[in-house]
C-alpha cells in the first residue's frame, strides 16, 4: 500500500519524539527521515520499546502511569505460527506473574497478522443457564465464541476461558492455559468469615483486546498487563449486580440489616469486600494497589511530568475510583482530555 500523508506524518512526528526523548544526532533523525518514506519502512525494537512506554504515559484513563517507563517489552512480530504464538503467551503470563510479585509488560505480535480474541489473556467464562447467569456475565459472548471453536468449559463460576488465536484470516485456534500458569487469589476478611462466599480472583489483568497505535501503524494483537488496583475487584467485578453481585451474600455474612437503604449496608459491604480483597492479595503475596495509594502516584506522575515539561492528559471519569472517589485530590481536579500518540485505543471485535 502507497504511504499516504497522513502515515508518513505519523511516522516522522514518533521519529522525532523519539529522537528527543531518547537523545539521537541530528544525523540521525535525517537518516531515519528517509527511510520513512520508504515502503518497507520498519521501526526497531528499541523505537518499539519506548514507543510502548510512552503509550502507556498517554492513556488517559490509566491512573497507574508513574511507572511507565519500566515496562517490560517482548517484540514477538516474528512469529506466524498459532503455536508458537500460544507459547508466548504463556511466557508473558509466567514473566508477568513472577510468583506475585507481578512485573509490568507487553508483548507485540505482527501488526497485520495476528489477532488474539481474548479481552484479557486470563479470564472467567460466563454462561446464561435455566437457573441464572454462571460465571462472569462480561464474558458470556466470548464463551459462546470458544464452544464454537470445540471448547468445554466445567461450567463453574471460575471456568479459566482458553487462548483464542487468529493468524491471516485462517479459523482461529483456541489453547487451554495449564492450571500451572494460572495464580489465583482466594478472598477473605480479616475479621469477618467470607468463606461460605467462595469468592476468589486471579492474580493479573492481561488485557489483549486493544490496538497498540505507533508511528501510523496499528498492533492488533499487543496484550499489556500491570497490576490491579483493589477496586477493580471488590467495587466492580466481584460487587456490580450484572457481574458476580456479592453484596448481598456479604452483608448477610456481616450480620447487616439488608431491609432499608438508610442503614447503608450496601455501601458498608462494599468497604468491607474492599478490605478483603487487599488483605487476601497481600497475604497471597501478589501485587495489588489500594484506591488511595494509586491517586497519590498519579499526582506524583503529575509532578514528574510537569518536571520535564510535559502537560499531562487525563480522562477525569475513568481516573476517579468507584469507592469513596471523593476522599482522592484527582476528584477536585480538572484534567484535558487530549488523546496523544503513540497510545493504546479501542479497535473492532473479531467476532
Ligand atoms: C502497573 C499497574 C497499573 C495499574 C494499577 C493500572 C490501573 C488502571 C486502572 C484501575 C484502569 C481503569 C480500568 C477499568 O476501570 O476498567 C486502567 C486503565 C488503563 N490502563 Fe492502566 N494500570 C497499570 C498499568 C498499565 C499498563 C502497564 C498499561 C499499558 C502498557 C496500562 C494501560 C491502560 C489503558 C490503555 C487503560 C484504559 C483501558 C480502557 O480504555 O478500557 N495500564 N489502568
Ligand atoms: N489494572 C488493570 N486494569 C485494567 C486496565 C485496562 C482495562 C481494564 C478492563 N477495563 C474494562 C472493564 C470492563 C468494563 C469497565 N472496566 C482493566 C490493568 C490491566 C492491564 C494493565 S493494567
Amino acid at each position: 500500500m502507497a504511504t499516504t500523508t497522513t502515515v508518513l506524518h505519523e511516522r516522522i512526528e514518533f521519529l522525532t519524539l523519539y529522537k528527543k526523548e531518547t537523545k539521537q544526532s541530528e544525523e540521525w533523525l535525517k537518516e531515519r527521515k528517509k527511510e520513512a518514506h520508504l515502503p518497507d519502512f520498519t521501526l526497531t525494537t528499541d523505537e518499539l520499546t519506548h514507543g510502548a512506554r510512552v503509550a502507556w504515559r498517554n492513556s488517559n484513563k490509566c491512573i497507574g502511569r508513574l511507572f511507565w517507563n519500566s515496562l517490560n517489552v517482548f517484540d514477538q512480530r516474528h512469529l506466524l505460527n498459532e503455536v508458537e504464538i500460544y507459547e508466548a503467551l504463556l511466557h508473558h503470563i509466567d514473566f508477568a506473574t513472577n510468583n506475585g510479585k507481578i512485573r509490568p509488560a507487553i508483548t507485540l505480535f505482527d501488526p497485520k497478522r495476528v489477532r488474539v480474541w481474548n479481552h484479557q489473556l486470563i479470564r472467567y467464562a460466563g454462561y446464561e443457564t435455566d437457573d441464572g447467569i454462571v460465571g462472569d456475565s462480561d464474558s458470556i459472548e466470548f464463551t459462546k465464541i470458544c464452544g464454537n471453536l470445540g471448547w468445554q468449559g466445567a461450567r463453574s463460576n471460575y471456568d479459566v476461558l482458553p487462548l483464542v488465536i487468529q493468524v491471516d484470516n485462517r479459523e482461529p485456534m483456541f489453547f487451554e492455559i495449564p492450571e500451572k500458569h494460572v495464580l489465583e487469589v482466594a478472598i477473605t476478611h480479616p475479621d469477618y468469615d467470607f468463606s461460605k462466599l467462595n469468592m476468589k480472583w486471579y492474580a493479573v489483568p492481561i488485557i489483549s483486546s486493544m490496538r497498540f497505535n505507533i508511528a501510523g501503524v496499528d498492533f492488533q494483537a499487543a496484550p499489556f498487563n500491570g497490576w490491579y488496583m483493589g477496586t477493580e475487584i471488590g467495587a466492580r467485578n466481584l460487587a456490580d449486580t450484572y457481574r458476580y453481585n456479592f453484596l448481598p451474600k456479604v452483608a448477610e455474612a456481616m450480620g447487616l440489616d439488608t431491609s432499608m437503604n438508610a442503614s447503608l449496608w450496601k455501601d458498608r459491604a462494599l468497604v468491607e469486600l474492599n478490605v478483603a480483597v487487599l488483605h487476601s492479595y497481600k497475604k497471597a503475596g501478589v501485587s495489588i494497589v489500594d484506591h488511595h495509594t494509586a491517586a497519590q502516584q498519579f499526582q506524583l506522575f503529575q509532578k514528574q511530568e510537569h518536571a520535564s515539561n510535559r502537560d499531562v492528559t487525563g480522562n477525569w471519569v475513568w481516573l476517579v475510583p468507584p469507592l469513596s472517589p471523593a476522599t482522592t485530590d484527582l476528584y477536585h481536579e480538572p484534567i484535558a482530555n487530549t488523546i496523544k500518540k503513540p497510545n493504546y485505543l479501542y479497535q473492532q471485535q473479531p467476532f
